[in-house]
Order: C-alpha cells, then sequence, then structure tokens
C-alpha cells in the first residue's frame, strides 16, 4: 500500500499513553504517523495486532527534528474509536462535539433505534459490528417523575441496559463510562450540617430514577472491570431532551409566559453545564489510571459538576438576572411543589478528587452565563 503524500494540514496530540515526550500527528485522512520512540512501536504494533488492523511501516530513518513531512514513516488506523450509546440527548450532543474525528479518534453516535440497550442482542450486534475502544452509556430514562409510574421501563433502561453494555464491554476489553446522578444522594438533611457528598458516601436513593440509577452503577461497575461511573447534576446543555429539556430553557420558556413563578428553594445541589461536563469526561479518558481494573468500586466513581451549589429558585434568579428578566420568583418548599417523585434535600456533590487530578470547572454562576451568551449567540 503507497503510503499518502504527506500534507501539512496536521494537527498534534499529545498521547498520554507514551508520556509527555511523544506526540501523535493527525493526518486529515484519519490516519497517524507520529515522531517514532521506540516503545511506540512495541504498543502500537501489540494494539493494531489486537485490532487485526494493518500495521504498516515504512523505512525508519527518523530523528525528531525532521520536518512533518519526513516524519510520515509509520501509518496506522484510528487507534481509538468511541461509540456514544443515548446518542440523541443532550450529553451526547456536547460528547460528541469535543470527539469529533480530529481528536484522535472515530466517532459513532447510536441513539435508541440504532443501539436500543435493553436488547441484549442488540447491544452486542451492533457493537460487535463497530468494536468501539471505549463506550459512553449516556442512554437513559431521564423523566424523574414519569419515572414513577414506569419503574419496570425504568430499571430496564437505566439498569438491566447498563449491564447488557458493561458485558459486551467486558467481553471485548473496552474502557466503559456509565453517566449517573447526584439523586442518588436522596437523603434530606439538614443545609447547615450538611457537606458535599464524596464518592465514598453511601448513597440513599429516594425515587425510581436514583435507583434505578444506582442500580446502573452497580450493573455497570461489576460487569466490566474496564468502567467508571461518573455522577453528575442539573445538566443543561445545547441540546435538551425531547421529552425532558433542561431547568435553564424550561425557566426561559415559562417565565415568557408568566410574570411569577413558583420555585422550590429547599434543594441544595450543583445544576452544571453539560459542555463542562462532557469536557470533564474527556479528560478522564485519556488517561490510562482511571479505567484501572484493580482499583476498589468506589475508586471507579468520579464525582464531576461545576463548582458551588445552591437552589433552584436561586439558579432560576440568576437565570432572569442574566437575563434582565423581570421575572418574580417565590420560593416554595418541594413539598408545596408536590412532584409525583421525592428529590434530595441536599446532593451537592464532593469534586474534589476530580479537581485535584485534573482541576476544577468553572463556578456554576459563570458557567451558567456562558450558557445563556450561547442560546443568546444562536438565536
Ligand atoms: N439531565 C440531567 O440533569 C442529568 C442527567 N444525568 C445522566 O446523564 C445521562 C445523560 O443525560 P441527558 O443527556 O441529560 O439525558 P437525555 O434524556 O437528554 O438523553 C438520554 C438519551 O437516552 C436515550 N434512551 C432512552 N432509552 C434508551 C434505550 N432503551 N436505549 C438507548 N437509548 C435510550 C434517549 O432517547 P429518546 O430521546 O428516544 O428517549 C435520549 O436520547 C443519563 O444517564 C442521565 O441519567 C445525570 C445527572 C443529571
Ligand atoms: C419547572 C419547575 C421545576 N421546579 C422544581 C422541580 C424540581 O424539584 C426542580 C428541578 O426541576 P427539573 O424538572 O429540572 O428537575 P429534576 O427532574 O429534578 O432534574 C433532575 O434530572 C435528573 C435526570 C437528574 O439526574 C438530576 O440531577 C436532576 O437534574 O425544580 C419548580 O419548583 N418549579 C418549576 O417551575
Amino acid at each position: 500500500m503507497q503510503a499518502e503524500p504527506p500534507d501539512q494540514s496536521f494537527c498534534s496530540a499529545k498521547d498520554s499513553h507514551f508520556g509527555e515526550t511523544s506526540h501523535l500527528i493527525l493526518s486529515p485522512s484519519g490516519v497517524i504517523c507520529f515522531a517514532a520512540y521506540d516503545d511506540f512501536y512495541r504498543v502500537m504494533n501489540s494494539r493494531c495486532a489486537e485490532r487485526s488492523h494493518a500495521f504498516l511501516t515504512l523505512s525508519m530513518a527518523v530523528s525528531p527534528e525532521k520536518t512533518v513531512g519526513s516524519l510520515l514513516k509509520v501509518f496506522v488506523p484510528m487507534v481509538e474509536s468511541v461509540a456514544i450509546l443515548g446518542g440523541q440527548g443532550q450529553l451526547a450532543f456536547e460528547l460528541q462535539c469535543l470527539l469529533a474525528p480530529d481528536s484522535g479518534r472515530s466517532l459513532s453516535i447510536l441513539g435508541r433505534e440504532d443501539l436500543d440497550v435493553t436488547k441484549a442482542a442488540q447491544v452486542d450486534a451492533v457493537l460487535s459490528g463497530i468494536h468501539p475502544q471505549i463506550v459512553i452509556n449516556c442512554a437513559a430514562q431521564t423523566q424523574v417523575d414519569v419515572a414513577e409510574s414506569t419503574s419496570e421501563n425504568t430499571f430496564a433502561i437505566n439498569a438491566t441496559g447498563a449491564g447488557h453494555v458493561g458485558r459486551w464491554c467486558a467481553a471485548n476489553r473496552a474502557k466503559l463510562v456509565y453517566i449517573s446522578t447526584d439523586h442518588v444522594f436522596g437523603q434530606a438533611i439538614d443545609r447547615a450540617h450538611a457537606r458535599p457528598w464524596r464518592e465514598t458516601d453511601e448513597p440513599q436513593p429516594v425515587s425510581v430514577y436514583s435507583r434505578s440509577k444506582l442500580a446502573g452503577e452497580q450493573a455497570t461497575l461489576e460487569a466490566c472491570p474496564h468502567s467508571i461511573v461518573v455522577r453528575t447534576c442539573g445538566l443543561y446543555g445545547e441540546r435538551p431532551a425531547k421529552g425532558k429539556g433542561n431547568f435553564v430553557q424550561t425557566m426561559l420558556r415559562l417565565a415568557q409566559q408568566r410574570p411569577v413563578l413558583k420555585v422550590v428553594d429547599d434543594q441544595w445541589c450543583t445544576p452544571s453545564s453539560a459542555k463542562d461536563v462532557a469536557q470533564a469526561i474527556c479528560s478522564l479518558l485519556d488517561d490510562p489510571e482511571p479505567f484501572d481494573p484493580t482499583t476498589n468500586l468506589t475508586s471507579r466513581i468520579w464525582h464531576i459538576t461545576n463548582t458551588g451549589s445552591t437552589t433552584w429558585a436561586q439558579l432560576a434568579r440568576e437565570i432572569f438576572s442574566l437575563q434582565g428578566f423581570t421575572t418574580e420568583v417565590i420560593p416554595i418548599t418541594t413539598a408545596e411543589f408536590n412532584a409525583p417523585a421525592h428529590r434530595p434535600g441536599y446532593s451537592v456533590l464532593d469534586t474534589s478528587r476530580f479537581t485535584q487530578r485534573y482541576g476544577e470547572l468553572p463556578s456554576w454562576k459563570e458557567a451558567l452565563a456562558t450558557y445563556l451568551q450561547m442560546l443568546q449567540r444562536s438565536e
């Protein structure tokens, strides 16, 4: 096979598998050449052998100071492919924007109609047809109140379906990320004595949705040794879910209809930008350590939200203030809102384990301002 003529529109991406000194250079045609390092061949050989990829070695007269053009010594297919399940959802949209092909990975976006996680045979057939090295399971029934009256279906998706995906990933040595929720910490505790929940704290889910998500976490971690769980909260993204929307866009919509809105003021959490959380998930994907199968189960759980905490009523006020709306927010209690599902009184997540290793996400106020500016630009 004749090597492709080098073109200069390469981008360089550090590859964490080979440490800081090596660079992978991605050509637009999707092959990867590199500044050669001996260990690169050893690992790449084994990787490509695993995937029965052609591993073409051309002449090997390589030295780091040569130009990209002369460094075209080894062509390898894409080294990692990613499949995102629940691919038509809010978080999946942000992930696919970040994991686009020029990030050095190939991407499969699988909506429910492409892959229904409740159907084990379809999970096996579709994933075996793609053979992703990384699976991000964003598939879920996320309508918390609807879940109260659809327990069987909710568990089939959020828990049993997660197990199907976990088993395929285990059998095919794929890394797996399961997205979970702050709602697993359902206990309504006194705000004055509360501290953010750590990954090692015992969950106390109080709704069908939160119980199904906790079961999904357990199914994932037990089925697949190379899996992690990312718990987050109150996601708002550019493409809200069909059935659920997101709180920010709901508030913007209701404010157009009513001058006064009643919003609960006794649920403390950290509503987060789906884009920021997706960026954080990409940090985890770039680091092999979190997927180390020898770590214990809780070490494979990561809390990721923007920083700070608030109530939904305070968030609503901040939305309207930033938008210059005069909408009045009347604080009410969860009991007064009287929704079908119980919700945590305090579900602020302690994200220090993630931030110590990868850095802090923006504050919830900064994230909200950025999001609203994005919405205004896209109008
Ligand atoms: N939204 C939030 O505030 C938070 C979400 N999370 C978690 O993050 C993840 C992503 O959330 P988000 O993007 O907001 O959710 P969305 O509701 O936007 O997306 C979920 C996607 O899963 C799909 N889906 C539903 N059932 C199945 C199935 N059986 N097989 C395959 N796909 C299915 C849905 O498809 P369809 O549209 O056809 O139903 C939808 O596109 C979920 O796991 C959620 O529990 C965690 C904390 C907060
Ligand atoms: C629309 C509205 C909601 N609320 C309350 C209801 C609820 O307690 C809170 C948030 O409303 P939402 O409908 O956004 O929320 P909710 O379904 O509670 O959102 C949850 O979604 C799932 C998927 C998660 O994983 C959680 O992290 C959380 O984000 O605000 C009001 O008080 N007034 C209103 O006008």
